[in-house]
């Protein structure tokens, strides 16, 4: 599988945010997206995940199969928000993304043990801590299986200990296959990553 943007430009209430963006992803690649604050780094994500439109370029998937034919199908999409519901307990919560998003992943308690929260499902998760909250979110990447990761400063609020779990967790979804698109203003540790530098126009294009 491939994930191919061209020529890609992105705007925001009408202001062109970039321009020229383009790289090649295939299957085990991780490419870290970095740049000063406002440089379009989470417009990228969202319009990649097709949240937004672009303003201009080539974005698709290739050889997704039966299973992955478009980035919609084949992407997890970690925003700023959590998109959690807080009176839902964090197993409804997962529950509701592994049924809204697919099957392949690990179950419930085994996504929240991986991310250290083992025991804590039946809690509401209005309940939980920052960096507890940022932990189940990361489970929802766990409990279906999907091959895209798109992760907007995903350790925001992590302490260090979950942070090298989730550099682990990166690596492995990478090392079967995976692949990662992350904004992040902090090293994330995937091993083997490249970087997409935004705010310097035009951006080159990375070879896949
Ligand atoms: N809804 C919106 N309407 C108009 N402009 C917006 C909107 N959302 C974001 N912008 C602008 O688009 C630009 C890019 O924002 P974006 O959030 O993509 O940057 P970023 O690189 O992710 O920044 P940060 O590092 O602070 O997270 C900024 O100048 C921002 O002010």
């Amino acid at each position: 599988m491939r994930l191919i943007a061209e020529n890609l430009g992105g705007e925001r209430g009408g202001e062109a945010v970039f321009s020229g963006i383009g790289f090649a992803l295939g299957d085990g690649q991780a490419l870290v997206v970095t740049g000063p604050n406002g440089s379009g780094k989470s417009t990228l994500l969202r319009i990649i995940a097709g949240l937004l439109p672009k303003a201009e370029g080539r974005l698709l998937i290739e050889e997704g199969g039966d299973d992955f034919p478009s980035i919609a199908s084949a992407c997890h999409y970690l925003g700023h928000q959590n998109a959690m519901k807080t009176a839902l307990s964090v197993t409804e919560n997962l529950r509701f993304w592994h049924d809204f998003n697919g099957i392949g992943g690990v179950g419930v308690e085994e996504a929240l043990e991986t991310v250290g929260l083992g025991g804590i499902g039946h809690l509401p998760f209005g309940y939980l801590s920052t960096g507890q909250r940022r932990r189940a979110a990361i489970a929802k990447l766990l409990v279906s299986h999907r091959p895209l990761w798109l992760l907007d400063e995903p350790t925001a609020g992590l302490d260090k200990a979950s942070e090298e779990r989730f550099a682990g967790l990166m690596t492995r979804h990478c090392g079967s296959g995976g692949m990662i698109v992350a904004a992040t203003h902090l090293p994330l540790g995937i091993e083997g990553a490249r970087e997409l530098a935004m705010g310097h126009s035009p951006s080159p294009l990375l070879g896949g």
